[in-house]
């Protein structure tokens, strides 16, 4: 970098727009979508796509609900022009869906166009040429008069081949290309020039499509720019205002909500935003936007994984993990408080169906993602994190004390690996720190039997590996079995719950106890009967006790809050 860019590079020019309207709009329904994924996402790749991976990236987009596809620049290659036949021949093109190519004002490239349109019954004749002052300068070497005058003829050109073939629907649609960077009077001067030789009406539309082709400033910028010519544009009711955002400053997405709200009514853009350079417009996130909103995009992306895998395989290009709506870890909080919010909100999931889970703006399951990734669990990964995954994998509804002490354990491990801990993982060391606690206590069975206010147990357990018979009498089972363990154990906590249903269906028990003096530990036993879980749960604890005092573990001392 240098350190005087002012030097170098100047800044942008904005329109004077001072009694801009767009601030207060709102976007309420759904622009018509054009996909330029088969041309300007085409044209961007490193290798172009061949005939067949185009037909399945169109079958595709139909799919999704696009009525208007731009599919080929037919006369720059004999494969988009032989793409565009295999569309028109085989009579692949739904009778709502409309296709759309690509010109240069060019009259050699023009006819090759319509030679490929031969026969469609609908289709859209898009023509492009660059205005703004350098590319006159520099690449046309030409005036503004020149500039405007090869519009002129390439419209008049489109007309008269247009008028030589009556049984196709001919739309026609003019791209001042550079539009963002140019003179919006230039722009306007080409625009309605371009319009009134065209003779768009009311019921005949014509598309004028105001491009980002380079995105040049703010994103405000842009949506002014929309606005003014918006208008200030004649016959604005014979036109659909259509807007082509390229996404060189990152903000594309933005600058097309803005540009919406200006005033434009149709989107050029591509899925996931492929297309030159830093891409077109991401119409996914740009309609999932809308979505979020409470606005139905009408485009399906029910299973953005299957729309995403042919977009892949289709372009080569692959969508980043934190792409919107679509990446991989878009809808996983790995974070301690994330996870705990997650959590809470997935648990208080509202009857009247209105989505409201903190840091996730949109439920995942409506774009068939499960639930599965939502949490995953690192060093950053608090108590939440790693109950929900026991919760939602594997039915343990940890209480909140043992949560803390449980999810220190897994911080251990996290800490020292310095990997993700998956919720196998997770199960396993819970099942290592609690459920397989057998020595030196392990349970075999028991009998109870009540009488004279009281009960009385008979506990088989293995003591060190030997098998013991040990008896004991209390208030309850618990009581009465701690009095036959003659530990000094008093219970300072209990809950349990069923794990599964139906006939395979067991209890879990957890109990905090404190031995002698010792800190509070959580135990936890998991069998068919209610009462022998419980009474594993309070071996599981005693044994946890032991084991951190004879020095041979270290778990964790369970601290109330953190
Ligand atoms: C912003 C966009 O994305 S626009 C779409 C751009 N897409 C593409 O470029 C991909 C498809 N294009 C191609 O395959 C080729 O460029 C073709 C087949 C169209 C033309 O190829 P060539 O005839 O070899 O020309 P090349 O691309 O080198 O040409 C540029 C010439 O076209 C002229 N030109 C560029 N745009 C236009 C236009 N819209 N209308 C008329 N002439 C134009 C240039 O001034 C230049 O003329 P010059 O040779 O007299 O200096
Ligand atoms: C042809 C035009 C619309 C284009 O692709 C651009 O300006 O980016």
């Amino acid at each position: 970098m240098i350190a005087h860019p002012e030097r170098k590079y100047r800044a942008f020019q904005p329109v004077a727009l001072p009694d801009r309207r767009w601030p207060d709009a709102r976007l309420t329904h759904p622009p018509v979508w054009m996909s330029t994924d088969l041309r300007d996402g085409n044209q961007a790749l490193i290798e172009p796509m061949n005939v067949e991976k185009k037909l399945r990236l169109f079958d595709a987009l139909v799919a999704i609900g696009f009525k208007e596809i731009e599919v080929a620049f037919p006369s720059a290659s004999q494969t988009d022009f032989d793409f565009v036949r295999r569309l028109i021949d085989e009579n692949r093109i739904p009778g709502d869906v409309t296709i759309e190519v690509l010109t240069q004002s060019r009259e050699d490239l023009i006819a090759r166009t319509f030679e490929a349109l031969q026969g469609a019954r609908r289709a859209i004749v898009h023509l492009y040429n660059p205005i703004a002052e350098p590319w006159r300068r520099l690449v046309f070497h030409a005036g503004r008069d020149e500039v405007k005058a090869l519009a002129l003829k390439g419209t008049r050109l489109i007309r008269q081949m247009a008028d030589a073939h009556p049984d196709t629907e001919w739309v026609f649609e003019y791209s001042p290309e550079t539009f963002s960077a140019a003179e919006p009077d230039f722009a306007l001067e080409v625009v309605d020039a371009v319009s009134e030789a065209w003779g768009p009406t009311p019921d005949a539309k014509m598309i004028v499509n105001l491009p980002a082709t380079v995105e040049m400033a703010t994103p405000n910028t842009y949506a002014d720019q929309i606005e003014w010519m918006h208008r200030h544009m004649a016959r604005r009711d014979a036109i659909v205002l259509s807007i082509h955002p390229h996404n060189d400053r990152g903000t594309a997405v933005a600058a097309a909500e803005l540009a919406l709200m200006a005033g434009a009514e149709r989107v050029e853009g591509c899925l996931f935003g492929n297309g030159e350079r830093t891409g077109n417009v991401d119409l996914v996130t740009l309609a999932l936007n809308l979505y979020s909103q409470g606005v139905h995009p009408r485009l399906d992306f029910s299973d953005i994984d299957a729309v995403r895998h042919v977009a892949e395989e289709c372009t080569g290009l692959p969508v980043h993990p934190r792409h919107p709506y679509v990446g991989d870890l878009v809808f996983t909080a790995f974070s301690g408080s994330h996870q705990d919010a997650i959590k809470k909100g997935m648990d208080a999931r509202r009857d009247d169906g209105v989505w409201e889970v903190p840091y996730l703006p949109i439920d995942p399951a409506d774009l068939g993602r499960s639930y599965d990734a939502i949490i995953r669990v690192n060093s950053q990964s608090g108590k939440g994190g790693v109950s929900y995954l026991l919760q939602h994998e594997h039915g343990f509804e940890l209480p909140r004390r043992l949560q803390i002490e449980f999810s220190r354990a897994i911080q251990r491990v996290s800490d020292a690996t310095g990997s993700e801990v998956t919720g196998d993982d997770i199960f396993h060391l819970f099942s290592g720190e609690y459920l397989e606690q057998t020595e030196p206590y392990g349970y075999r069975g028991h009998r109870v039997a009540s009488g004279d206010g009281g009960v009385t147990i008979e506990a088989e357990l293995t003591v060190s590996g030997q098998p013991s018979t040990v008896s004991g009498r209390g208030s309850g089972p618990l009581d009465a079995f701690v009095a036959a363990l003659g530990q000094p154990v008093a219970l300072i906590d209990y809950q349990e719950h069923a794990l599964g249903s139906g006939a395979a269906a067991r209890a879990v028990c957890y109990v905090e106890v404190r031995v002698a003096n010792g800190a509070p530990r959580w135990g936890v036993g998991v069998d068919r009967d209610i009462v022998a879980a419980a009474l594993r749960a309070i071996l599981s604890a005693v044994n946890r006790h032991l084991a951190a005092e004879a020095g041979r573990q270290q778990p964790a001392p369970a601290q109330a809050g953190r």
